[in-house]
């Protein structure tokens, strides 16, 4: 947050964000030359706003909170890797979705592990921000390096995005890799090629 300016800080209540989206979304259906009267459109604005709160409430999460339920299993510094963890997000230039799969490795240190589903949390608060799939990709690997401090960290994020589908450049079906890797995933080639493939999968 901190290349938000000062003034524009003011952090507000759920109460005050939601009238202020409300009243931005009526902006814009008569900007466009819609009557926000009409039957179909009289709710829209405020379903507008209950939806923006959800999609960005990650905004309001610390996403290492979640990995502080760590287990120490002594011995255990295998491999732990969580595939196909489904996402779904808004890109930060355009606010139009975009989600795939993010895939997750690590190699623990000192027999701290995390519950696997915390790893699905991490990745669903990191989703839930105007976002750019690269940053999200290091935020994931971010949180995980800070709280488990394992020997590596390795996550593949792979991704559709509406504002080069459905505008712009119309690219159908384009899909976007991003690869983060940390530690020994970057250090050892061998294993960096190893994990890289268990990531990646069968499909
Ligand atoms: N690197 C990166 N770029 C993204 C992501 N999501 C959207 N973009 C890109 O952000 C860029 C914004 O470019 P601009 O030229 O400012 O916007 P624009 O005129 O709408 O661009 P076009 O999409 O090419 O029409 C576009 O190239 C998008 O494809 C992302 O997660 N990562
Ligand atoms: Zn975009």
């Amino acid at each position: 947050m901190d290349d938000i300016p000062n003034d524009r800080l003011h952090v507000s209540t759920t109460d005050e964000r939601r009238e202020t989206i409300m009243k931005a979304v009526t902006d814009i259906l008569v900007a466009l030359g819609e009557d926000p009267e009409r039957e179909g459109l009289r709710d829209t604005p405020s379903r507008v706003a209950k939806m923006y709160t959800d999609v960005f409430s990650g905004l309001q999460e610390d996403a290492s909170e979640h990995l502080k339920t760590v287990f120490t299993e002594d011995g255990h510094d295998e491999i732990v890797i969580v595939r196909d963890i489904a996402f779904h997000t808004m890109c930060e230039h355009h606010l139009l979705p975009f989600f795939g799969k993010a895939h997750i490795a690590y190699l623990p240190d000192g027999g701290r592990l995390t519950g696997l589903s915390k790893l699905a949390r991490v990745v669903e608060t990191l989703a839930r921000r105007p976002q750019l799939q690269e940053r999200l990709t290091g935020q994931i690997a971010d949180a995980i390096e800070t709280v488990l401090r394992p020997r590596g960290v390795m996550v593949l994020a792979e991704a559709r995005h509406m504002c080069m589908e459905m505008r712009g450049i119309k690219a159908h079906g384009a899909k976007t890799v991003t690869l983060v890797s940390r530690g020994v995933f970057d250090t050892d080639a061998a294993k960096r090629a190893e994990t890289l493939a268990l990531l990646r999968g069968a499909d």
